[in-house]
């Protein structure tokens, strides 16, 4: 499979009077391939933004190595920025504009035949709205919008910075649907998040960021797998007593409110068996599997770091800190 997004190594330290130096990206390593939907996953401040500016040639890093489609990017992006579609950053739609007109004057601007605007609102399930106002569009809607923006020169990938943020439950719903049928027809998407079961839900790949840097990468399922401590949940009848003959038995056992929690066990059955033996019968034996939000948790240092300060969406970069845009169309969503 090839490599659609690579990072190496990825630095980038911003400088400013009032806060000082601070390492955003701090050596970090990113591998997307053809074909997937790949969750990036961090909590906020950890560097999620940084990196994919950094990658699209919004943001000059200090070092490392980056490519996409298997150019060398930003130097080379412009090679492949026709087939690369991303929102990264707070776009501007004109709310006295249909979604239709937005989609067209867009597709002009880019030298995109105008045809491809009904395909880009098909695809996003707008095209019964796309004669409707923006400004009367819901937050889902406008959403949807950037990411038929970002869809108008069909590309193979397609990068969507926090594209549930401020959605309610319905909106993150069609936004799933929509990056699924996007998969589905061959697009890589690579999507940054912090709202975890979204990512467990919509994505086959993760890589996890803290503080800059990769805490873990790979298949969803292997990265949960990685950190199964081989958790049951055992009800009996007389949980204390469980808990002594299990610690007899050598296996770690603890009480958990009306129930006992028994970990480090690969086969079952050997609680089952140690409690039956003195005629205490399991009533429930439940795998207790991790889930990315406990693996997201441990690996992150539950979440936030207070000394982090969250970044203000629009600071202003310090002169000569930004290197120079490429036309990649990146958009954003006007909430
Ligand atoms: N232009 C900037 N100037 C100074 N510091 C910045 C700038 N952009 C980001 N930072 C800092 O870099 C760090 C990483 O921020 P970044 O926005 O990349 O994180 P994030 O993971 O995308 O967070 P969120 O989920 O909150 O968007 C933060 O400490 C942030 O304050």
């Amino acid at each position: 499979m090839s490599a659609v997004i690579e990072i190496e190594g990825l630095r980038k330290t911003f400088h400013s009077l009032r806060n000082g130096r601070r390492v955003a990206v701090d050596g970090f390593d990113l591998l997307v391939e053809e074909g997937q939907i790949h969750g990036f996953l961090g909590p906020n401040g950890s560097g999620k933004t940084t990196t994919l500016r950094a990658l699209l040639g919004l943001v000059r890093a200090d070092s490392g190595r980056m490519s996409v489609l298997g150019e060398p990017s930003p130097e080379l992006l412009p090679r492949v920025a026709g087939r690369v579609g991303a929102i990264v950053e707070s776009p501007q739609f004109f709310g006295n504009f249909t979604g239709y007109r937005t989609l067209r004057l867009l597709a002009r601007a880019g030298g995109v035949p105008v045809s491809r605007v009904d395909e880009a609102l098909e695809l996003v399930g707008l095209r019964d709205r796309g004669d409707e106002r923006v400004k009367g569009y819901s937050l889902g809607m406008k959403q949807r919008l950037a990411v038929a923006s970002a869809l108008l020169k069909d590309p193979r990938l397609l990068i969507l910075d926090e594209p549930a943020n401020g959605l309610d439950p319905a909106g993150i719903r069609e936004m799933r649907d929509l990056m699924r049928s996007l998969a589905a027809s061959g697009v890589t998407v690579l999507v940054s998040s912090h709202i975890l079961g979204e990512i467990q839900l919509i994505c086959d790949h993760v890589t996890i960021i803290s503080r800059g840097r990769r805490v873990a990468a790979g298949r969803v399922d292997e990265v949960l797998a990685g950190h199964d401590r081989h958790e049951f949940l055992v009800r009996v009848a007389e949980p204390e007593r469980a808990v002594e003959l299990l610690h007899a038995a050598e296996l770690t056992a603890v009480v958990d409110s009306d129930a006992l929690v028994v970990n480090g066990v690969t086969d079952s059955t050997v609680i089952s068996r140690v409690l039956g033996e003195q005629g205490l019968w399991v009533g429930e034996l439940t795998p207790l599997r991790p889930d990315l939000e406990s693996v997201f948790l441990e690996l992150t240092g539950a979440g936030e770091d207070p000394s982090v300060p969250r970044q203000v969406d629009h600071a202003a970069p310090l002169p000569g800190a930004e290197g120079d845009p490429i036309d990649l169309d990146v958009r954003g969503v006007d909430a």
